[in-house]
């Protein structure tokens, strides 16, 4: 495979050979990445450091919506919401995207023209991915010719548990390829996260192999979960995968972001995140373009932890807009 990251350029030549590459990474030690996310998530930041974290993950935010029950008029409020979070307030920080359905880009792309907040949207028969690859590649096209920035595609989970890994390979390529392929003119080019869906994984190991065959095959960004499946983010398995982008950048050279997704609901959450990205792949990380956190209902908490360290005192989540 001609897209596959240089050094590696062996490994996607058949299935035994990817097969040979990921079983042969270092197992994961379950209980040592256990202990070793629960001590860096209590940590504690002091006032200072944590008004500027939490005005980083605010601007770290992929704003998600992804409901069969969504509407444009929902689309267009959040979008409102993240273009400025509080209205009242012009020092918060625009989220990084906002994430939704295919059918619900365009009117995205329309309400978020000139911010500077991208539009992500789901893809490949998002959340289960149980279609034929025609069908995730026209997905993915349609939504970049209406305008996605960000494609978070699912990773085939039924075959990567059987074991055929050159089929979820190829399909990241396929999707990757469709992500360049979209636009009036074919100029336009999306990110592609890849979600591997944790919570169906079954073992470590697996987020291990996972991460890497999603890099390899070309993911921008390796994202957890769906929202659709528990557990989603936890954070061991953020940890591993923020291991496998270090060493992945340690042996390719090519740096690739991460998106822990669902269930990330508090402030709390937020920070403990960006404690293990600090932690584990250092301060590099911490920048929208190589970290997001992707929820549908943590932003108003973060708003509210914010006023009450401006002001002492909890505005209540009823002064700001629904998430
Ligand atoms: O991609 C993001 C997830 O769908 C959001 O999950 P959440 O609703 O648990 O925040």
């Amino acid at each position: 495979m001609s897209t596959t990251t240089a050094p590696f350029a062996e490994v996607a030549s058949s299935n035994a050979a990817l097969r040979a590459f990921l079983h042969g990474l270092p197992g994961v030690d379950r209980v040592g990445a256990d202990a070793r996310a629960a001590m860096l998530g209590t940590r504690s930041i002091k006032t200072t450091a944590k008004a500027q974290a939490i005005d980083l993950a605010i601007s770290m935010v992929d704003l998600t919506t992804l409901e069969g029950a969504d509407t444009p008029g929902k689309v267009r409020a959040m979008c409102a919401k993240a273009v400025h979070p509080d209205p009242t307030d012009p020092s918060v920080p625009r989220v990084a995207a906002v994430c939704v359905y295919p059918d619900l880009v365009a009117t995205a792309v329309r309400a978020l023209d000139g911010s500077g907040v991208k539009v992500a949207s789901v893809a490949t028969a998002f959340p289960s991915g149980r279609s034929s690859l025609d069908v995730k590649v026209t997905d993915t096209a349609l939504a970049v010719a209406a305008g996605a920035a960000e494609i978070d595609m699912v990773i085939d989970r039924g075959a990567f548990l059987s074991g055929d890994y050159l089929k979820v390979f190829e399909e990241i390529v396929a999707v990757k390829a469709a992500c360049g392929a979209g636009g009036a003119q074919g100029e336009h080019s999306a990110h592609l996260k890849v979600i591997l869906e944790t919570g169906e994984l079954a073992t470590y190991d697996n987020v291990r192999r996972a991460s890497w065959l999603a890099m390899l095959a070309g993911a921008d960004f390796i994202k957890t979960s769906t929202g659709k499946v528990q557990p989603a983010a936890t954070l061991p398995v953020t940890l591993i995968m923020l291991e496998a982008v270090r060493d992945f950048r340690l042996r390719t050279g090519r740096v690739v972001g991460v998106k822990p997704a669902g269930g990330i609901r508090t402030t709390k959450d937020a920070i403990k995140n960006l404690v293990l990205v600090n932690e584990t792949v250092g301060a590099d990380w911490l920048t929208p373009d190589l970290f997001r956190l992707g929820a549908s209902t943590l932003l108003n908490d973060l708003l509210m932890q914010r006023q009450k360290m401006a002001t002492g005192r909890y505005a209540g989540p009823d002064y700001f807009t629904l998430d």
